[in-house]
C-alpha cells in the first residue's frame, strides 16, 4: 500500500528531514513510526499524504508513484486517506458536526445517512453534546478526538495520525486506540506517529524508529530476521 524506496526528503535550508528511507508497509497493517522530536516522523505522513514532495528516491501509494500523479488527481487519491493532523486542521467556522460531515459530503451520501453517521462517531469519541458547538470553543483534546472522528468518517482505505493522541489523558487515549484498532479490524490500514512509548508497549504492533531522518529499526524486520 506504501513503498518508500531510497526517499530523502529535503527542505529548503535545511538538512535533509528524511535520509535514504526504504519501507513497505502493506494492505491492512498497524504501523507505529516512532523517534525523538525532528526525527521526521511528521514529515514521512506528509510525503505519504502528497503534502511534500521527495527530493530524491521513490513513494508508492496504492503502487502509483506519487511523483507522477497530476496535481488535480490529488484530491481524489486523498479520498482514500483519513489524516489527523498535528495542529487537527479542523474548519472554525464550522460546526463540529459539520466538520466531521465533510468528508462524507465527499462521497455525495443521503443528508439522513451523514446525519446518522456523524452522531454514532460523534458518540464514540465521546462528543455527542458538543455537535453544536465550534472548534476554537473546544478544549486542545477535544479538537484533536474531533479530528479522529472526522478522519475515520468515511471508512478510509488509509490512516494517517500523526501523535493522535497527544492532547488525550489515559482513558481518552485509549478509547481513541481502540478506535483505531476497530478501524484496522474492518480493513483500514493504519499509520500513527507518536512519542508514547507506553503506547507502543501496551499494544503489540509492528514499530518503525526513525533518527534523524534515517530508519533506525523496523519491528517486522527485526522479528522477520529472528524467525519469528
Ligand atoms: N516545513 C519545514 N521547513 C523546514 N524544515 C522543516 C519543515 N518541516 C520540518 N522541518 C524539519 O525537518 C526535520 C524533521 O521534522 P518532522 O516534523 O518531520 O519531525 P517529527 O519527528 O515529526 O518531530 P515532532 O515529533 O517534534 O513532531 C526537523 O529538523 C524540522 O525542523
Amino acid at each position: 500500500m506504501i513503498q518508500l524506496f531510497h526517499v530523502t526528503k529535503e527542505y529548503p535550508g535545511d538538512g535533509p528531514a528524511l535520509q535514504d528511507v526504504s519501507l513497505e508497509i502493506d494492505k491492512g497493517e498497524f504501523v507505529f513510526l516512532t523517534g525523538a522530536s525532528g526525527a521526521g516522523k511528521s514529515t514521512l505522513l506528509k510525503l505519504v499524504f502528497c503534502d511534500e514532495p521527495a527530493t530524491s528516491g521513490q513513494l508508492l501509494l496504492f503502487g502509483k508513484n506519487v511523483a507522477k500523479i497530476r496535481a488535480g488527481a490529488v484530491p481524489y487519491l486523498r479520498r482514500n486517506i483519513g489524516v489527523v493532523f498535528q495542529d487537527f486542521k479542523l474548519l472554525p467556522q464550522r460546526t463540529v458536526a459539520e466538520n466531521v460531515a465533510l468528508p462524507l459530503e465527499v462521497q455525495a451520501l443521503a443528508a439522513k445517512e451523514i446525519r446518522r453517521r456523524v452522531k454514532a462517531l460523534l458518540r464514540s469519541v465521546g462528543l455527542e453534546h458538543r455537535a453544536d458547538k465550534f472548534p476554537p470553543s473546544l478544549s486542545g483534546g477535544e479538537q484533536q478526538r474531533v479530528a479522529v472522528a472526522r478522519a475515520l468518517a468515511p471508512d478510509p482505505a488509509l490512516l494517517l495520525a500523526d501523535e493522535p493522541t497527544g492532547n488525550l489523558d489515559a482513558e481518552r487515549t485509549l478509547e481513541v486506540m481502540e478506535l483505531l484498532n476497530s478501524a484496522n479490524a474492518r480493513g483500514t490500514t493504519v499509520v500513527v506517529a507518536t512519542h508514547d512509548r507506553s503506547l507502543l508497549e501496551r499494544y503489540k504492533r509492528r514499530v518503525v524508529v526513525l533518527d534523524r531522518g534515517r530508519l533506525l529499526s523496523d519491528g517486522d524486520s527485526v522479528r522477520r530476521a529472528a524467525g519469528a
